[in-house]
């Protein structure tokens, strides 16, 4: 982990400017392409050169855990769902494989917590820190052991895909009942009521939001006044939460962009911008999800999501929708025509 945290570097000034400048000359009133300007010139700050490279191949991990607060019932599906989508995944059949056959991306499943064996299989990348976390209800979910474990697991899965030929990396989450780790973390790290974060996550009634939320505000009491982010990630998070914080911090030592998700990838990158704040540089929003937490923490991060199509399911799906935006904001900095190459008079 601290290598990889010594490797992420401010994004690049000159690229940025360059990028800056670019845009300007191009056939096409200047400011015109609004929030792609300002992420194609991030991308270009992120990789250090002007224009930034194509944000292709893509590959999307869907890291998947499972929660000791299940118990809880927290959540109205049944922990076998976490193993039973997992295979699902593998076989192609799930709404992220769908979506990752739209645009053209590779789908790779990360085993950091499922608490039951799985078979190898062709996209499965097995790096089981442990079977599940403990009950965050009543006691720390895992072990700092166990966090920076999953940490350095979804490092790991980063550095590999990267060095796969991956030149934009899409986090997603499966894990029944990670929305309540994910609210905790998300309140912890924005300093937010549990009440404001914690969200209806699969479709629970009033009751259940009511539980939850107070499952969320008791686990946070335990935290001391400004706990350290392993701590806080070790007492009231998940594995998928871990590893995918690793993911993002591994990215931004790459210099590779990745598209966050919804609230669990949040939650992730919430962890990852404690550990080093400069991680920022290298997420781009994807979408914004319906649950409050994902809101609380896109503000958090300072990050624009790209879309808002009123999603709520995780698995990466958001992120995958965004990634020919991201793609077509990189394209404009390579193939658009300047005023002086296309002849087209200025005003
Ligand atoms: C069939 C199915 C597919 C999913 N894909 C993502 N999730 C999403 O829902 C779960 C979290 O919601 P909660 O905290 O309410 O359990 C996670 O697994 C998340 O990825 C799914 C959930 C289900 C049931
Ligand atoms: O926003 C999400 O990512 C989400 C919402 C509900 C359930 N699982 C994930």
């Amino acid at each position: 982990m601290r290598e990889t945290l010594d490797a992420i570097r401010p994004p690049d000034e000159e690229a940025m400017a360059a990028a800056r400048a670019r845009h300007d000359r191009l056939t096409k009133p200047a400011g015109s392409l609004g929030a792609l300007e300002e992420l194609s010139i991030r991308l270009a700050g992120l990789a250090g050169t002007c224009p930034p490279p194509l944000p292709a191949p893509a590959a999307v991990a869907v890291f998947a855990g499972d929660h000791g607060v299940h118990a809880q019932r927290v959540s109205p599906w049944p922990q076998e769902v976490t193993v039973q989508m997992v295979a699902n995944y593998l076989a192609g059949g799930a709404v992220v494989n769908a979506f990752a056959r739209e645009v053209g991306a590779g789908v790779h499943v990360v085993d950091v917590g499922v608490a039951a064996d799985l078979d190898p299989a062709p996209g499965l990348i097995v790096a089981k820190v442990r079977p599940g976390t403990d009950d965050l209800a009543v006691g720390p979910a895992m072990s700092e052991a166990d966090a920076r474990a999953a940490i350095e697991a979804g490092i790991r899965v980063a550095d590999r895909l990267v060095a796969d030929g991956a030149r934009i990396l899409i986090a997603g989450d499966m894990g029944i009942a990670n929305t309540t780790p994910a609210a905790a973390l998300i309140a912890a790290f924005t300093g937010r009521d549990a009440a404001e974060v914690t969200g209806r996550g699969t479709g629970i009634d009033d009751y259940t939001l009511q539980l939850k939320t107070s499952v969320v505000r008791t686990a946070l009491r335990r935290l001391p006044a400004d706990p350290d982010p392993l701590r806080v990630l070790a007492e009231v998070g998940g594995l998928e939460h871990a590893a995918i914080a690793g993911f993002m911090l591994a990215a931004a030592a790459h210099r590779v962009p990745l598209i966050v998700d919804g609230v669990n990838t949040l939650a992730g990158a919430l962890v990852a911008a404690a550990l080093h704040p400069g991680v920022t540089a290298a997420l781009v929003a994807g979408h914004r999800s319906v649950e409050p937490g994902a809101t609380a923490a896109l503000a958090h991060l300072g990050l624009d999501p790209l879309i808002d199509l009123h999603m709520r399911l995780g698995e990466g799906t958001g992120a995958v929708l965004a990634l020919p935006i991201v793609a077509a904001a990189v394209r404009v900095l390579h193939e658009v025509a300047t005023f002086d190459s296309a002849g087209v008079t200025e005003k």
